[in-house]
């Protein structure tokens, strides 16, 4: 049985942790605190980024987030020369001698990896195969010699130390989801890469008990009723609903003071907003929409609270 420990009640953010979770947290904070970046992969809404965030604050260092996007490039990463700082002192403490001294200097702005890098935090690239390979580059340096190189900077040294505690925690989603570029091999060489799927109904029902404050017998109701959905999303590549649907359900709910009752009307109507879309894109149907809504109204007939 599935052990809960930790509850959240207080800070929103944090992660309700069962023995899998503190287990792969443990291993996952071992690989860092030896040098190597943990990479967490798996379907959209699985608590990669959760888990990433978790991992990374228990480094009891400061934390820097990059989100990957196709226009990431390596100015963001590495820093950037933002304008000029101009000085000008004029002299005329001895009346008849005039003195003009002016000096123009570039302003350069550290970029947040150089910043992470140089100062040991822990960074958390989020997504990271949403940004293109090529500027994704620049850590194959960083994970391998543990510097910076500088290139395309106007900066006079060719490189900078990475400090001996800075470490990296990646999550991506796989290789089949839109807009998302292929990782080249010698960067997942360098990373240990752990994957991360979807949790069983029941620990769900528990995150979703802390999170949206709701007696667990409630949750197990919207969490079998998702898991029940999702087994029947199998079109290839698509997952159908996941935990953030679960919490939506429960937190709406509970705010427009809706019974959560698989039998209930306006129930059925929040399941099916919520829901309907990702179930569309997951079944195989000739009218997709309305068989999605069929299978959502006998899922929350087949449980009532
Ligand atoms: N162990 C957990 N404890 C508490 N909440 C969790 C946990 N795992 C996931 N969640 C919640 O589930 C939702 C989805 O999690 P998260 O954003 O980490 O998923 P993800 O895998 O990074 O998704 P995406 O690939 O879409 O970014 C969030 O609201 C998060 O707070």
């Amino acid at each position: 049985m599935t052990v809960l420990r930790n509850t959240i009640k207080k800070d929103s953010r944090a992660i309700v942790q069962d023995d899998d979770t503190k287990e792969l947290m443990t291993r996952s904070l071992h690989y860092l605190t030896a040098g190597y970046p943990v990479h967490f992969t798996g379907p959209s809404g699985a608590g990669k980024t959760s888990l990433a965030l978790a991992l990374a604050k228990k480094r009891k260092r400061p934390v820097m987030l990059i989100h990957g996007n196709h226009e990431l490039n390596n100015r963001d990463l590495i820093g950037d020369f933002t304008g000029y700082t101009s000085k000008k002192v004029v002299d005329q403490y001895v009346r008849s001698v005039y003195k003009k001294d002016e000096s123009v200097t570039e302003t350069w702005r550290d970029g947040r990896l150089l910043e992470a890098a140089k100062n040991g935090y822990t960074l958390v690239y989020d997504e990271f195969t949403r940004s293109q390979p090529t500027t994704n580059n620049i850590f194959l340096s960083i994970l391998e010699e543990g510097v910076i190189p500088l290139y395309g900077t106007k900066l006079t040294e060719p490189f900078v130390k990475v400090h001996p505690e800075f470490s990296v925690v990646f999550t991506s989603n796989p290789a089949e989801y839109a807009g998302v570029y292929d990782t080249q091999d010698a960067l997942l060489d360098r990373m240990i890469t752990i994957p991360v799927d979807f949790m069983d109904s029941e620990r769900e029902a528990m995150i979703v008990s802390e999170k949206a404050d709701l007696v667990i017998e409630e949750a197990r109701i919207i969490t079998s009723i998702i898991a029940n959905l999702r087994e029947q999303c199998t079109k290839e590549n698509e997952h159908g609903p996941s935990l953030r649907a679960s919490l939506m359900i429960a937190r709406l709910a509970i705010e427009l003071d809706i019974p959560i009752d698989g039998k209930d009307e306006e129930f059925i109507r929040l399941c099916i907003d919520i829901a309907g879309n990702s179930m569309t894109r997951g079944i195989e149907a000739e009218n997709p929409r309305e068989k999605a809504e069929q299978l959502i109204i006998d899922a929350c007939k087949s449980k009532n609270g």
